[in-house]
């Protein structure tokens, strides 16, 4: 079996071209002619066509040690893959799968990824519509509020919504407001009327109903989409998952995975302190347009090794559940990885 990494060609309209990783993209960057062929090690010259570039994302990967590109004018050039690569694998209906080497490069793909979503939804509606989680996840979006993006994206456009949130007080450490507000909100220009916090002087029932009543408003003053089935579509959904394959405040064998009717509902008997809290339900996750899933650690390595390894079990975890309308992508550690 061929264990080379794989290189992701991200061939973008003027056909320059960047690979994932931040030690080469700058020089690539720079690339001066158009692009007609790539060519893996082993194999003959491949004529660049729709084939190759997926019409959404424009991104090709190969499995090989060195690739060489060919150029109108013609100069070759030829690249060694560094051998910390994120190594994309197949897409078996579980979404796109992504291993890193470092947390950097977690950090680096996941501000890429992100930045070129809200370009596109921007683009496309005006607008975008961002779901955060609470967790390591405010973490691994540092390089967003770090240049060149936090100069480039259009921070005005962006509405933030939370996946989960505990019912605390903004300021209590397990906030996830404050989690989010001091890694990333303080940080970029955000304007605050686009920040949908929960109201954390109700009870958990009551700031469930209050935020499902707000996401609604959203929904009649067209800031938001409904999805087909009725819930409402957000651009992105950013979520982490704990050891015990749980996402959101959806934990393995509680009744609330079960939901489909509400949008926003509350617990009160978390697994995982603190024990109040409210969180989206399923069909409101699997509505989205786009979901990364941000998993690392060894502690996470056997959930993930169920969720996304061949094995069938009819006990499915929450994260099992996530199976968005749109498109998903994992960002994994070697470690979360090492059992798949
Ligand atoms: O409310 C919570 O208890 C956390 O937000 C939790 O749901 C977290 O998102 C996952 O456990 C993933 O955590 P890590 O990203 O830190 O692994």
């Amino acid at each position: 079996m061929d264990q080379s990494p794989w290189l992701l060609l991200d061939i973008s309209e003027d056909y320059a071209v960047r690979m994932d990783s931040p030690s080469i993209s700058a020089s690539l960057r720079t690339f001066p002619a158009r692009l007609t062929s790539v060519r893996r090690s082993s194999s003959p010259h491949i004529p660049l066509s729709r084939q190759l570039i997926s019409d959404e994302a424009r991104l090709c990967s190969f499995r090989a040690k060195t690739v060489s590109l060919t150029a109108t004018n013609p100069i070759r050039f030829n690249w060694k893959i560094h051998a910390s690569m994120a190594r994309m694998e197949t897409d078996d209906g579980k979404g796109k799968l992504q291993v890193f080497e470092s947390e950097e490069e977690i950090s680096v793909s996941l501000a890429k990824y992100t930045a070129d979503l809200s370009e596109k939804f921007v683009r496309k509606s005006g607008a975008f519509t961002v779901v955060l989680s609470g967790g390591s996840l405010i973490d691994w979006l540092r390089k967003l509020v770090e240049p060149p993006y936090v100069d480039s994206v259009d921070w005005a456009k962006w509405h933030v919504f939370w996946v989960d949130e505990r019912v605390v007080p903004k300021n209590h450490p397990d906030s996830n407001y404050k989690l989010a507000y001091d890694g990333f909100l303080s940080k970029v220009p955000i304007p605050p009327g686009h920040v949908y916090a929960i109201n954390d002087a109700l009870s958990a029932e009551r700031a469930a109903d209050d935020y499902e009543r707000c996401l609604k408003k959203l929904v009649k003053n067209k800031v938001l989409n409904l999805s087909a089935s009725g819930f409402p579509k957000f651009d992105l959904m950013l979520l982490g998952m704990g050891p015990d394959g749980h996402v959101a405040s959806l934990f393995p064998g509680h009744p609330l995975v079960k939901e489909n009717k509400r949008w926003v509902t509350f617990i009160k008997n978390s697994p995982k302190p603190p024990p109040k809290r409210i969180t989206f339900t399923f069909p409101v996750i699997n509505s989205s347009s786009n979901i990364a899933l941000v998993v690392a650690g060894a502690s996470n390595a056997g959930a993930l090794h169920k969720a996304l390894g061949k094995g069938q079990s009819s006990d499915l975890l929450p994260v099992q559940l996530v199976s968005p309308e749109g498109e998903t992508t994992w960002f994994l550690d070697k470690e979360a990885a090492s059992k798949l």
